[in-house]
């Protein structure tokens, strides 16, 4: 798949919550097809704030947000604009119990965001097993239900049914956070590979600087709901300009680090 060009553009975003302090505050960001922005900063720093205002579940007090050229400033009034959306921006949770119906096979939960995209229902079977297939699971994992898989095979469940209307966009949010490290790595390999693949550009929310060294192309460090640096991965890490930003990155396990032993 070729994508081209600017897929999300958030410009001056403000979102207070009732009347106290903004909780973002004059935000502007954009993201490339094929491009992995990291939204990095501490507990209430407004990381997920931003990702609700993109996906739709909050609104924004002020600022514009643009997915593929249209505007997204309010949440969708329509389930036909919901779903239209849906076919432009997906959402991949921390926690994919919480979005994934119980009852719902692994088949049935990634044939259901198929249809979104609509299209002959024959090719539709087909369709579950190459995502499925994308995501490393196997034909077996089809007739299981949620309760029956671990977390990572969870989240990548929840990864296939964002894949599935072939999105410009993903917005994970605490996505991989969840999960025990080698997991971890296992599903960033994916999404890495995904990416390369499709082209689906990724917005990164994660308090773990750990990860967006794995997985980010830029960064984004939000401190009290405003920018407080922003530029490419090697430039965070590299050659922080914020002392803040030093002091989370000193806050962070470096390659080779080990736990502490106790005892
Ligand atoms: N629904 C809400 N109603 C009122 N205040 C909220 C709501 N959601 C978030 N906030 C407040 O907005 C601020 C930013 O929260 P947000 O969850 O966006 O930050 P975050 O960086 O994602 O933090 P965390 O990593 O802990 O999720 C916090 O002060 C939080 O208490």
């Amino acid at each position: 798949m070729n994508r081209i060009g600017e897929v999300l553009t958030v410009g001056h975003l403000v979102k207070a919550y009732g009347d106290r302090a903004p909780a973002v505050d004059d935000v502007s960001f954009s993201l490339s097809a094929g491009k992995t922005l990291a939204l990095v900063g501490e507990s209430g720093a407004g990381k997920s704030t931003i990702g609700a205002v993109v996906t739709g579940t909050v609104a924004a007090t002020s600022g514009t947000v643009g997915v593929c050229g249209e505007d997204r400033s309010r949440p969708a009034r329509s389930a036909r604009e919901r779903r239209r959306r849906g076919l432009q921006l997906q959402l991949v949770p921390q926690d994919p119990y919480t979005t994934l119906d119980p009852t719902q096979t692994v088949g049935d939960a990634i044939a259901e965001a198929v249809s979104l995209r609509g299209g002959a229902r024959n090719g539709r079977a087909a369709r579950v097993a190459d995502l499925l297939a994308m995501v490393g699971l196997s034909d077996a994992h089809r007739e299981l239900r949620p309760r029956s898989l671990s977390g990572g095979q969870r989240q990548r469940v929840a990864i296939a049914r964002a894949l599935a209307p072939e999105p410009e966009v993903i917005v994970l949010d605490e996505a991989v956070s969840a999960l025990d490290v080698s997991v971890q790595a296992q599903v960033i390999n994916l999404l890495n590979r995904i990416q390369r693949e499709t082209g689906t550009a990724y917005l990164f929310i994660t308090h773990d600087l750990a990860v967006v060294r794995q997985i980010a192309d830029d960064v984004m460090v939000l401190r009290a709901g405003r920018i407080e640096e922003t530029g490419s991965v090697d430039s965070i890490f590299g050659r922080p300009r914020s002392s803040y930003t030093r002091a989370l990155l000193d806050a962070t396990p470096r390659p080779g680090w080990q736990p502490a032993q106790s005892g």
